[in-house]
């Protein structure tokens, strides 16, 4: 059972004692997000990060969802890549195509992820343009209040420094406001050289889910959901602030271990 927090802005805090319900209610909100989503506008376009997302998001392959869930419908994209070949065991491609899209009918042309033959720049450059490309024919929907990018949903994951896509803490990336997809070259979790989705783009989605488990990211946690003052301003997972769209934790206990959860109303 999730002690599940409705905090005053709008966000959604769920806390689980057990990772397989943690697994099992994130695969029925993104089947629900998918199904509302594909009925709605036909298409279901969803951003996925790296990282431990992907084994628990691995429950989707499993029954009832590998069965009921529309995947001829599915876009999928990553809101941020390690500019790597594809088949590199730190490719974020590699992981997800191993622990998920190889295990689920989903249409090989509707996945999108970067050009791997050439530079971390040319390679967000490269990125943005096939964004644009689909945005414009509508496979991906466009925010009516930023001109962004708008994705029915995106996944991400948290670093235990506050870390979410490839947006690290103090870096400039955070301040990037016109492009929809920026680099970086040094990056503190290696390897350097990514790609990344900006907040801009992060915060124009329809739905953005936060997924934290280990009590190494329960400090971080800590500073980006409870309210803390202004003394981390740069803490990137705190700046997950969709404009208009839904933000949701999955939270596991040792992660969630440092939240002030008396602020929670339900
Ligand atoms: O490619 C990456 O490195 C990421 O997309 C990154 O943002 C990741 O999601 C977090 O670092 C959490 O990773 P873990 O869940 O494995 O700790």
């Amino acid at each position: 059972m999730a002690l599940s927090g409705a905090k005053k802005d709008g966000r959604e805090v769920k806390i689980y004692e057990y990772l397989d319900e943690l697994r099992t209610d994130l695969a029925d909100y993104i089947s629900e997000l998918s199904e509302a989503s594909v009925k709605e506008r036909g298409v279901f376009a969803i951003a996925i990060s790296g990282g431990s997302l992907i084994s628990i998001i691995g429950k989707l392959c499993e029954a009832p969802y590998s069965k009921t869930v529309d995947w001829s419908k599915w876009y999928i994209f990553w809101v941020d890549e390690r500019v790597l070949a594809k088949n590199h065991a730190d490719s974020n491609y590699k992981l997800a195509k191993d622990g998920f899209l190889s295990k689920v009918p989903i249409v090989p042309s509707h996945v999108h992820s970067i050009n791997d033959t050439v530079s971390a720049e040319k390679a967000a450059e490269d990125y943005e343009f096939v964004i644009r490309q689909l945005v414009r024919t509508r496979v991906i929907n466009v925010s009516d209040v930023s001109d962004c990018p708008k994705f029915d949903l995106i996944l991400l994951g948290m670093g235990p420094d506050g870390h979410i896509a490839s947006l690290f803490p103090d870096h400039s990336t955070l301040d990037e406001k016109d492009e929809w997809v920026t680099f970086v070259t040094d990056s503190p979790k290696p390897p350097p050289e990514r790609i990344t989705f900006t907040l801009p783009v992060i915060n124009s989605a329809s739905n953005v889910a936060v997924v934290v488990t280990g009590s190494s990211k329960a400090e971080a946690a800590h500073l980006a959901i409870d309210d803390v003052g202004p003394d981390y301003p740069s803490l990137p997972a705190k700046m997950v602030q969709p404009t208009k769209g839904k933000l949701v934790w999955y939270l596991d206990n040792a992660a969630a271990s440092k939240l002030d959860c008396t602020k929670f109303s339900d």
